[in-house]
């Protein structure tokens, strides 16, 4: 059994907060509604957006709904969970499958993201290849050229970051990244500033299939907002820490509960695979897990809308990333052979 530990960092909470408080209430579950009807037929589907780490899916992802609901670092493979924006244009709901980075996997909780970022992708309606112009070909964009030949699925390359590079150094790229594979259409934008966004979504609305909505209008993101929490936790935690802390921890929220007077009382446990690392978190007389508390409860509660009151517990669990239920926690698949 892995020594277990707990700190508790409070953020800087209102004197009137009462932690016996009784008026604890779930979340209505019925406060989801349905989709509004819409005049006419309508479109939905799933787009997946590959790419190598750091290509900016999550950027785009963000810039597409308009919302933040994927996590952005400088970091590579800060995407662990499957999160899902859903882009409006028109009459069309996009559902947008932000897979984690496509990489050489080495352990089973990587191995596992790679299994599950093609899963999803072979399974969605339209797939989108962003690649980081400045970097330019690659291995990584090389390894994803293969399998993507054998989906049969309207695909589109989506050269990112043109606000780093030149315009005929960009044009050269796209024309050497369609030779190797035929494209559908090819968007040249920055998801940092937001150029030539709006041209990619509205490809993506004519592309998703005649159906229903999925989703309510005013659903941004399918992710529970608990995930969306942790994941808020974990990149502050990232930021701070820098590169004192391995990939290799992670967030969960634990409780989630709606108070009467409507604020939120959220816990969430960071897990960590050594005691060093705990210390780490922690910093000197818990310094530094206040700074990432107040960070994070900030910021979900700028997201929410609603006053936060955010309690943070660390604990030491060995190995986690090798515990299948992990990451099935997380919606990602088991590796055959793991
Ligand atoms: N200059 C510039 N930087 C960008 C652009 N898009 C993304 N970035 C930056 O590139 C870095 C990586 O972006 P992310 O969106 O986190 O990349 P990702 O592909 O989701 O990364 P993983 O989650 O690691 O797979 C961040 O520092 C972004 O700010 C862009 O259009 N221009």
């Amino acid at each position: 059994m892995p020594e277990t530990f707990a700190a508790e960092a409070e953020g800087d909470f209102d004197d009137d907060f009462d932690d016996e408080d009784e008026d604890l209430d779930e979340a209505d579950p019925a406060a989801d509604g349905v989709p509004a009807p819409l005049e006419g037929p309508t479109r939905c589907g799933f787009v997946a957006l590959l790419g190598a780490p750091n290509a900016g899916k999550s950027t785009l992802t963000n810039a597409l709904v308009g919302t933040k609901v994927s996590i952005v670092s400088h970091k590579v493979q800060t995407t662990r969970a499957i999160v899902r924006g859903i882009a409006l244009d028109g009459a069309a709901q996009v559902v947008l499958v932000d897979t984690p980075g496509i990489f050489s996997p080495k352990r089973r909780l990587e191995r596992a993201m790679v299994t599950s970022a093609w899963t999803h992708a072979a399974d969605a309606d339209v797939i989108a290849l962003l690649v980081d112009a400045k970097r330019g070909m690659d291995e990584e964009i090389e390894a994803l050229l293969g399998p993507l030949k054998d989906i049969r699925k309207p695909r589109a390359l989506i050269l990112n970051k043109i606000d780093l590079i030149r315009r005929d150094t960009l044009l050269a790229l796209a024309a050497q990244l369609n030779e190797r594979l035929p494209f559908d259409r090819v968007f040249m934008v920055s998801a940092l500033t937001g150029d030539g966004v709006a041209d990619v979504r509205r490809w993506f609305a004519e592309m998703v299939p005649l159906s229903p909505w999925l989703y309510p209008e005013d659903q941004v993101s399918d992710a529970p907002m608990r995930m969306l929490a942790a994941e808020i936790t974990r990149e502050k935690m990232f930021l701070r820490l820098h590169d004192e802390l391995p990939y290799r921890s992670t967030v969960e929220t634990e409780s989630w509960k709606e108070l009467r007077n409507g604020s939120v009382r959220i816990e969430q446990t960071i897990y960590v695979e050594r005691e060093s690392q705990r210390k780490i978190v922690l910093g000197k007389a818990g310094q530094t897990i206040k700074t990432i508390s107040s960070e994070a409860r900030a910021e979900i509660a700028g997201i929410i809308e609603q006053k936060v009151h955010l309690f943070l517990f660390v604990k030491v669990r060995e190995s986690w990333a090798d515990d299948p239920e992990r990451y099935r926690e997380m919606g990602l698949e088991f590796p055959k052979g793991g």
